[in-house]
């Protein structure tokens, strides 16, 4: 693991969001990203060398609509950079730690994604990722 690429936030209404975080970060999102696979728009805030994501829900059936059915808006997710996604899947399942999808997916900006379920974790939804083309 590298670094913490991004902190991943749960939100609502993604405008009034992206207004409310540009007030915080003193800096506007640099992109809006539609990752349909997991029924998420996403924005990103540069904050020094790692990211905040923002994701509001697509669809009913979105992680982060039931999500905010269960619980309330807030931090969702905490996503490492890795180098080698398939050799820490490897190292982690080895570990004993439940991997949601051991085939990695395509992410927002760039990214393959692969989550661990939060119940292997002490409650908190881990993502790993990895930069598609290094
Ligand atoms: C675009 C991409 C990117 O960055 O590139 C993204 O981030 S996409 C981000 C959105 N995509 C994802 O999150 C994909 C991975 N997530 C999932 O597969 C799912 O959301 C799960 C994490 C498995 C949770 O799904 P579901 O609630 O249906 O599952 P379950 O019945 O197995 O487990 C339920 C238990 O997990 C807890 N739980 C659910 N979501 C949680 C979260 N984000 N953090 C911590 N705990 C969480 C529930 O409160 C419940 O706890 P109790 O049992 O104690 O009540
Ligand atoms: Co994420």
């Amino acid at each position: 693991m590298r670094k913490i690429e991004h902190l991943g936030i749960a939100v609502k209404d993604l405008k009034k969001s992206n207004e409310l975080f540009r007030k915080l970060l003193g800096e506007a999102h640099y992109k809006e990203e539609e990752v349909s696979g997991e029924g998420v728009l996403t924005s990103f805030f540069q904050v020094g060398d790692t990211k905040i994501e923002l994701l509001e829900a697509t669809r009913e059936d979105s992680p982060i609509a039931k999500y905010l059915e269960r619980k309330s808006e807030g931090i969702h997710h905490i996503a490492f950079d890795v180098e080698d996604i398939h050799a820490e899947v490897a190292r982690l399942k080895d570990e004993g730690f439940e991997i949601l999808n051991e085939i990695p997916k395509s992410g927002a900006d760039n990214k393959l994604v692969v989550f661990l379920h939060p119940k292997s974790t002490n409650g908190v939804l881990v993502e790993l990722c990895q930069e598609k083309n290094n």
